[in-house]
């Protein structure tokens, strides 16, 4: 069996995490930037460091409650519920309870009760890449993600956060949701991504996106990032004073030790 891989839209939403070790620190790590509503529920003096930092720094996010887990009242209103616990017999009796409830849950210690796991993240601004082995091999998806990131230019998410600026522009230029306008406006949006490179889509402003779409769009055609005013910066050789001093200290090194040669060479003729 294999998993569906979705990108989880959890703003607004209530996401539980019970227990505040290391784990739980990883798992806030994960939510926040969801923009979600996170409540923590575990004693304080079981509280990791970076739970406690995290809690302190994001308090408008995060509401904790120095207790244990009470019961099934504490899972009311939650959309999500994460346990992290040192306590197997409890991971599992939460699991059952958000099963009743109908409430997606994780717990970091049963694999076989997760409804979905967590997976190694690589993020650069809009673009998120998930590596999971599916329960096989949590260290083996984090090596992967080392080498996947070696892989990347760095250019990937301004570049994406460029398209989707213009994608934005060209849905209030051309409106619409389905029939002709969607098949056009996705024609060419993808004629676009994949005649321009990475580095030209990064230039992009705002005066080269209107020129794409008054002679683009409103032509049916691509232009060339030259086309619409495009201009790659210079290559930087850096301070051209630094190779003319490297030039002037060699230059005053050889003629020393020229000279050196010279005196040493009219000593041994006499
Ligand atoms: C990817 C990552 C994401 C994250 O946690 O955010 C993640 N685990 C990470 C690290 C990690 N976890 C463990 C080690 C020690 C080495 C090792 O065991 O390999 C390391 C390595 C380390 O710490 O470097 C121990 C471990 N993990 C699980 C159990 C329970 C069990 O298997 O029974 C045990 C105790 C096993 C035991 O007692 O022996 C279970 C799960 N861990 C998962 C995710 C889910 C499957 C994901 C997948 O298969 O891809 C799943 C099923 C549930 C879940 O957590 O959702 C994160 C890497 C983030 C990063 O660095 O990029
Ligand atoms: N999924 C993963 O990636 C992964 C990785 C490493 C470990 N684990 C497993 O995850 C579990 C948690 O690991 P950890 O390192 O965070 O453990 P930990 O011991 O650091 O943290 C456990 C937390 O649970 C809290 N807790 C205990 N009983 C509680 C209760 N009744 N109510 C509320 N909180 C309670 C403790 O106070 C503590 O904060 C362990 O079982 C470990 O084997 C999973």
């Amino acid at each position: 069996m294999s998993s569906l891989l979705i990108a989880w839209q959890l703003k607004d939403k209530n996401v539980l995490i019970v227990g505040g070790g290391e784990v739980a620190s990883q798992r806030v790590d994960s939510i926040l930037p969801t923009g979600a509503h996170i409540a923590l529920l575990a004693p304080s003096d079981g509280l990791n460091p970076r739970t406690r930092c995290l809690i302190d720094e994001h308090s408008d996010s995060i509401t904790y409650y120095d207790r244990r887990f009470s019961g099934p009242d504490d899972l009311i209103g939650a959309d999500m519920v994460l346990t992290a616990l040192d306590d197997v017999d409890l991971s599992r009796d939460i699991c059952n309870i958000c099963r009743t409830a109908k409430i997606p849950v994780n717990a970091a210690d049963i694999p076989d009760a997760c409804d979905f796991y967590f997976g190694s993240q690589i993020r650069d601004g809009p673009l998120q890449i998930m590596i999971s082995t599916n329960g096989n091999g949590p260290k083996m998806a984090n090596i992967i993600k080392e080498r996947l990131q070696k892989a990347l230019s760095g250019l990937e998410g301004q570049a994406i956060t460029k398209v989707g600026a213009l994608r934005a522009l060209l849905k209030i230029r051309a409106p619409g949701v389905g029939g002709a306008v969607s098949k056009r406006r996705m024609k060419w949006m993808s004629s676009l991504c994949n005649a321009w490179t990475l580095e030209e889509l990064v230039l992009l402003d705002d005066a080269m996106m209107q020129k794409l779409l008054d002679v683009g769009w409103e032509n049916d055609r691509i232009p060339t990032f030259e086309e619409v005013g495009g201009r790659r910066p210079e290559p930087d050789y850096g301070n051209p004073l630094v190779p003319q001093a490297i030039g002037f200290i060699a230059g005053a090194l050889l003629a020393f030790y020229l000279l050196k040669l010279g005196r040493r060479k009219w000593r041994s003729l006499f």
